[in-house]
């Protein structure tokens, strides 16, 4: 039997229903100590509904939940755990050092006040009144005030879903800050972009089962294809009984396969003398992304969209 006390996060065989709805449906996930993951889905995959278990502001109806091998209410009465709320939490006419040093003072063991303010990237900030705080900013105040009491864990439900790419951007500079400190962070997404590029590990989650979980590196390779384009040098149906080709077309005198082991590809031309050329277009999360989610059938809900960076209701 696992110890569960080792890892951050653990959940077995979780579920939970809503009426009809299985929002979670036997979900078992282990997070270990410094790890930071990404839970990725389509709307309504269930990754509200997980994080909301794993706060214990919901109950699951099956299987176990666990927080440094604890409930989750206790992981929070003793300061280990600390969500970010998406929005409000900020008291107006207050400065950001008011704000922040009060929480602060409320903490037994808080984490030292310049080291928060750094931590979260509001150096300078302090003076600034709530009301004249930009998106990101007031979002960055949000992670100092989760920051405050030094938990181990923290859990961000969509923390940038409201921000524009350059807060965002500075938004993670902050949580990568906290993460060098040997933090866990577990956050949900719609922004594939940001799972590929913050997280050491990407969770897919879909109709609240895990459809994919490994690092975003795998969970391409697992899925999407790459595309390794030549100078043609035969037609397709031979390029196509390459290593790893799925599909194979000759167009305008290059050779574009489409492939799931492109390494593979790529040293069989080359055997075959055939890399006139060469380009390799690696596989995006977003085509794995598709290709996972859309491996089941669709639920009725709320409808979803692909945009070029995310999924957007
Ligand atoms: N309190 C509730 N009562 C009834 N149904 C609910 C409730 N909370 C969630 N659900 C349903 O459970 C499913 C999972 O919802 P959840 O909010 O966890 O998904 P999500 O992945 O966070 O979606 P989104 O990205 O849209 O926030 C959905 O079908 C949703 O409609």
């Amino acid at each position: 039997m696992k110890n569960d006390a080792n890892d951050a996060v653990s959940l077995r065989d979780v579920t939970k229903r809503f009426g009809a709805v299985r929002a979670v449906d036997g979900l078992s996930l282990d997070i270990p100590v410094g790890q930071t993951v990404a839970l990725l889905g389509p709307n309504g995959a269930g990754k509200s509904t997980t994080i909301g278990l794993l706060l214990g502001l919901l109950a699951p109806g099956s299987g176990t939940v666990r927080v440094f091998g604890d409930s989750p209410e206790n992981a929070i009465r003793s300061g280990r755990l600390a969500a970010m709320p998406q929005e409000g939490g900020l008291v107006p006419r207050t400065t950001v050092g008011e704000l922040v040093g009060f929480v602060s003072g409320t903490y037994r063991s808080p984490l030292p006040l310049d080291e928060v303010m750094a931590t979260a990237g509001l150096e300078g900030l302090a003076g600034r009144r709530m009301e004249r705080l930009s998106g990101g900013q007031a979002q960055r105040v949000r992670f100092a005030l989760a920051l405050a009491g030094d938990p181990d864990l923290i859990l961000l439900d969509e923390p940038t879903a409201a921000l524009d790419v350059r807060a965002r951007r500075e938004f993670w500079e902050s949580m990568r800050a906290f993460a060098a400190r040997g933090k866990t962070i577990l956050f949900s997404t719609h922004y594939l972009e940001e799972a590929d590029e913050y997280a050491d590990r990407v969770v897919v989650i879909d109709r609240g089962r895990i459809a994919a979980d490994g690092t975003s590196r795998e969970i391409k390779r697992l899925v999407a294809l790459s595309t390794v384009s030549v100078t043609a040098t035969g037609d397709a149906a031979s390029l196509e009984r390459l290593p790893g080709v799925v599909s194979a077309e000759v167009r305008g005198g290059r050779a574009h396969l489409r492939t799931r082991d492109a390494d593979a590809t790529v040293v069989a031309l080359a055997a075959a003398g055939a890399v006139r050329d060469l380009e390799v277009v690696p596989a995006a999360l977003e085509d794995a992304f598709i290709a996972l989610t859309e491996l089941t059938e669709p639920v009725p809900g709320p409808a979803s969209a692909l945009t070029e960076t995310g999924v957007e209701a």
